[in-house]
Order: C-alpha cells, then structure tokens, then sequence
C-alpha cells in the first residue's frame, strides 16, 4: 500500500510480470548502469566519493532489493532502478549538448583560421597550405580575402575587417608598415605583407590557448564545492541508512517500503548540479568575452574582479594614444633638434620615437651620440660632438639652472597637456621640446562609466604633474599620481590596495610588475608580450571602454556561479527531507524515479542558467565622446 503510493507516478506493472521487469531492468543496469557503478568502484578504492558513487548505490540498492523480493515472493521496485539510470544519462545527454555548445567558442576562433595563402616563392606567386609559410614569407592578399598568418604590410594599402579577432567592427584601414593579423579578412584593397608570427605564435593561436585555459580553469569557490561533495556523500548515505532504520524499525513499514525511502535520499541528494554550477558559467562567461575581445585568464581573476574599488591607469599608451608628437620647439629649432635626435637615436622611449620623427620630417642630419646612458624616469645623456649633453626632465638636471623665461614657457606648455623635455648641452639647457600625445577617443567614455560604477579612478605616469592633471582632467579621471619612477609603480599600487581592491591597466612598458601587483592586472593588448603574460585580463581592442565591460562580464558571471551554487545546493538540502518521508502524513513524497527526473533537470537547470549568460544585457559603456 505504501509502496503503491510512493510509486504513485510510475507504479503501473507491465504485463508479463515481473520476469519481465526483471530481465529489462537487467538490461539497463548492465549497460546504461555500467558506466556509474564501475566509476563509482574505482572512486572507492580511492577513498572518494562522488555523483556517481550515490547512482550507483542508490540503483543497485533498489535492484538487487527487487531481485531478491522477486526470488521470495515480496513487491519488487525494478522500475525505480531503471528509470533513475535512465534520466540520470538522459540529464547528462543534454548536459553534455549544451556544455559543447557552450565551449563552441574555442572552436569557432580556430575555424577562423585561414587554409592556405600565395606566397611569393623565387620571385613566383605559389599557393601554400598556411602550415608551410615560414618566417619572413612574402605573402600577397587579395581582395576579400583572408589573411593567412600575423605580418607587416610592406606594399599596397587596404581596409581590413579585424571583427573576428578583436570584436571592432569598424574595418581599420592599413598601410605599408602597419601590421596585419592573421584570420582578420581583407577589403577591397590588394597588398603584399611579410609573415612575423607564424604556427602558435600568431595572435589567433594566443587567444585561442588563453580561452582554452580559461575555460578549464578552477575558480576558487570551486574549492568550497569540492569539499562539500566531498563530504556531503558519506553524510548522505549515513542519512539513508538512517532514513531505512525509522522507517522499518521504528515505524514498522515493510522492508521494501522503508528501502525506497532510503533510495530516493540517496538519489536525490546526489551534487552533480552543485560540480557544475561552477565550471558551465566558466565556460560560458569567458566564451562571451573572448568574442568581445576580452580574453579573462582564470576564474581567480574572476573572482578578484568582484569587489575592486579602485581603477588605475597607466597614462602613455593606456589612456593617451601612445603615438606621442613634437608640437613645439624652443630655443633654436634645427639645433635643439639635432642634438636631440643624435641623443634619442638611442632610445626606445616612446618620446625619443617622437623626436625622431620629427628630426626625419624635417630632413635633419645628425650624427649618432657616443657613451649613450638611458636613465629611467628622467632621460637619456650622452656625448655628441664631443660634448656631453642630454635630453630629460627637471630631475635630470640636477645642477643645471633652468632659465626664468624657459621656464614660464614650459609652465605654459604643460598646461597644454604637453610633455615638456629640456635640451642641454655641458651645464646649460639649450631649448625645449614640447611633445603631446592626445587622449584615445574612447578614453573619456571609459572614465566616465567606470566612475558611475562607484569605482575611483587613478592616472598613475612617469610624466610631470602638470601635464598628468591636464591629461587627466581632459578624461575626467579622478586622482593623479605623477612624476612616479618605474621602479615605482608597482609600490604605488600596493599603497592603493590598503583600501580594497584594485585593478591596474597598462601596457606592459615599464609597467609589467604594477600589472602583476595589481588584484586584477588588465593588459592592452596592443602593449607588449610581457603585459599580456602579466594580466589577468587582456584587452583584443585598444578601446579603454573593454575595461568597463570585462569587470561587467566577469562580475556577471561570478554573479551567475553564486546563484548556480545556492539553487544547486537549495534543491539537494530541501529534496532530502521530502525523499525520507518526513512529509509523508502530508502526502508528500518523492519515489526514487522522480527524484531521478529531479536530479537530472536541476543539472539542466544549472547548465542552462549557465548558458543563459550569453544573452545577460550589459550596460551600454557610457556613450560620451
Ligand atoms: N628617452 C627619453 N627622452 C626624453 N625624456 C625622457 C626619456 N625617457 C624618460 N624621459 C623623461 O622621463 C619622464 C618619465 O618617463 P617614464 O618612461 O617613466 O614615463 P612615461 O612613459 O612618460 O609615462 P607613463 O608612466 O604614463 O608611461 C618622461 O615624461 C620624460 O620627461
Ligand atoms: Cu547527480
């Protein structure tokens, strides 16, 4: 009677009686029941336990149970055996459908890849499958199509469709000695360019190996679901041992009765839907990114994401174009400039570039300085023509004096935003160079969306005051830290980190140790390889606007780990009491079938939850230009 009523959804016999049964449910428990009992042996002798460690017991349990009251003659329970196994596999069926679906993102960025390229080969045009092009390889490209491998252009001009890489839509027009990356798709232009990075090395392939790890990354909440699995199945069989004994010896219900009760503990309680709460959002999450261009390392970046207060940005580079330009000369121009170049021919400072230039555009000619010194955060000394002389900053010029009216006038260039370096030669300064490098379009926007997320942002450079408060207060940015030495930076992200967390981003020049300080490190991926080995994040686009929207998507989906966790945990801890009878006198009961159903649709759930984050709105990053 008892039994009928639990049964109640599935209890109806099939003819033939219970031969039948028992020969089907055999069939089932030895192929679709295979698999769990054998992974559950072998977690055994381990000493783990696991999802499947409650399967298998719960369905032999019931099983062999239905054998034995068949041989004497008692009601048997075949079905609950069967139909458990069944909508466990079916569960995990779907399961592993939409956890393909999910991880499609990595395979999509790899069929992105090109098949072959025309590779200009003793002076002939032969096309090669892409794995055949070797560094320095000249290949041609022609309209619309795909580029093959990572390069420079070195004739012809084109636009180029980079969507599929870096998640700009706008096509970014090339030239010659613009560089070229590899499964981007050409325009309407036809050019020649020559392979820099070829097999693993391209760009595509990084991101790839990144979304790659990402996904299989643990999440350190993750670490709390282990240990409650782990010892949530030994509580639980305790609890269905338990559940047997009231039922049978202290409430005198029949032995099969009493078994099922335990069965269903058994199968309801099992956490398959709390492992995957984790890893599904993971997966999902950091797919989405990626398409954004926004590749997030690891599920601990994820986490650290989280409750960050503070944002500091790197000025050149990061929030200024990084193309900095002369815009004014003082003192005279040809030689002020001439010896500066003689000097900064040297340098791979992104001002000496810029005086370089300007030195080439005015058709200077100079000769390269001897006993050449770079001195970080100040300049570069240096003999030129015999003379020692120097290019820098105030710092530099320890015992030098700096003229009244050469100094009015760099006051007022740097209140133009202007980097302002002197020229000198033995103890006396010579001229100015005033040099700007414009904020990046986006840059205000970014600021701006970043500040109505309640977080303080900080512009933390090696340039002047002066010039860093009018950079900042062109972008809006809230607190400056200025005339900081490299060597420094990372110190000065460590004193922000006394009041919470904080995200650094930069380039990786001469800020690769302050983006590893950081609690999150986000690295433009324009910059160098070292920034993106020292970020956490890494940004495809040079769009300041992807910091907002990757502390978004990371926030969203740890948000979305948290609610798999409590609806995955939730169902375990309120299914148990309903699977031992406690609501029995109520009518309320759960047979081990629909707690097999249950199990497997909460997997669903969580998965699906998962999945859902695809299509999370995000805020649109402020829209101010
Ligand atoms: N090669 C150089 N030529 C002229 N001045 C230099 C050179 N290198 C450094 N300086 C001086 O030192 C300052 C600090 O340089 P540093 O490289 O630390 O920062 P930055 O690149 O200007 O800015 P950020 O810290 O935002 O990247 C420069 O603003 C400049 O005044
Ligand atoms: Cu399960």
């Amino acid at each position: 009677m008892l039994i009928e009523m639990i049964l109640k959804p599935f209890g109806w016999m099939l003819p033939g009686g219970e031969l039948t049964m028992f020969a089907l449910t055999t069939i089932v428990m030895i192929i679709a029941g295979g698999p769990f009992i054998k992974t559950a042996t072998a977690a055994f002798k381990k000493h783990h336990s696991n999802m499947d460690t409650l399967v298998a017991i719960g369905t032999s349990t019931a099983y062999i149970y239905s054998v034995y009251a068949m041989l004497t003659h008692q009601p048997v329970f075949f079905e609950s055996a069967a139909f458990v196994v069944t909508f466990v596999l079916l569960g995990q069926v779907f399961e592993e459908r939409m956890r393909n679906n999910a991880s499609n993102a990595v395979e999509k960025l790899v069929n992105l890849q090109a098949k072959d390229a025309e590779v200009i080969r003793d002076g002939k045009p032969v096309k090669v499958p892409v794995s055949e092009i070797v560094l320095g390889d000249l290949i041609r490209v022609r309209p619309g199509e795909k580029i093959a491998v990572d390069g420079q252009i070195v004739e012809g001009s084109s636009t180029i469709d980079e969507s599929m890489v870096t998640g700009e839509s706008m096509p970014t027009n090339k030239k010659v000695g613009d560089s070229v990356v590899g499964a981007t798709v050409n325009g309407t232009g036809a050019f020649t360019f020559k392979a820099t990075k070829i097999g693993k090395n391209t760009m595509l392939s990084q991101i790839v190996a990144l979304v790659k790890k990402a996904q299989n990354s643990h999440a350190p909440i993750q670490g709390l679901t282990d240990k409650v699995a782990n010892i949530f199945v030994p509580v639980v069989i305790m609890v269905a041992v338990l559940t047997f004994l009231i039922w049978y010896v202290f409430i005198g219900a029949s032995i099969a009765s009493s078994l099922i009760f335990a069965v269903s503990v058994v199968v309801i309680a099992c956490p398959c839907a709390l492992g995957l709460a984790t890893p599904t959002a993971l997966m999902v999450g950091t797919g989405r990114s990626a398409r954004m261009g926004i590749l997030i390392k690891n599920g601990e970046v994820l986490e650290a994401v989280n409750d960050v207060k503070t944002v500091i940005f790197d000025k050149t580079g990061t929030i200024t174009v990084g193309k900095p330009q002369v815009t004014d000369v003082i003192g005279d121009t040809s030689t002020v400039l001439k010896i500066a170049a003689s000097l900064e021919a040297s340098s791979e400072h992104p001002l000496a570039a810029a005086i370089m230039k300007k030195a080439k555009d005015d058709d200077l000619k100079f000769t390269k300085a001897t006993n050449f010194k770079a001195i970080q955060g100040k300049g570069v000394e240096a003999t030129v023509a015999g003379k020692h002389a120097f290019v820098g900053n105030e710092k530099l010029l320890a015992d030098v004096a700096i003229q009244a009216e050469i100094r009015s006038k760099m006051t007022t260039l740097q209140k133009e935003a202007k980097t302002v370096v002197f020229v000198g030669q033995e103890n006396q300064v010579i001229g100015l160079i005033a040099i700007q490098d414009a904020p990046k379009k986006t840059s205000k926007a970014a600021i701006h969306a970043l500040k109505s997320r309640g977080l303080k942002t900080v512009m933390l450079t090696g340039d002047n005051e002066a010039v860093a408060r009018a950079v900042a207060d062109q972008v809006g940015i809230d607190q400056v830290v200025a005339d900081v030495l490299p060597s420094d930076k990372a110190d000065q992200v460590r004193s922000f980190q006394t009041t919470g967390r904080v995200a650094f981003v930069g380039d990786g020049i001469n800020d690769a140790p302050a983006l590893s300080t950081a609690d999150v490190g986000i690295a433009m991926g324009s910059g160098t390889d070292i920034a993106i080995e020292s970020g956490g994040i890494v940004l495809v686009k040079n769009d300041l606007r992807d910091v907002d929207r990757a502390l978004e998507l990371s926030r969203k989906t740890f948000n979305r780990i948290k609610l798999n966790l409590f609806w995955a945990f939730v169902y375990n801890v309120l299914g148990i009491p309903v699977a031992a009878g406690v609501f029995y006198f109520i009518g309320l009961t759960l047979s081990p079938e629909l707690a097999g159903l249950a199990m497997a649709l909460s997997s669903l759930s969580v998965v699906t939850s998962s999945v859902l984050l695809n299509k999370a709105k995000l805020t649109p990053s402020a829209q101010i230009a």
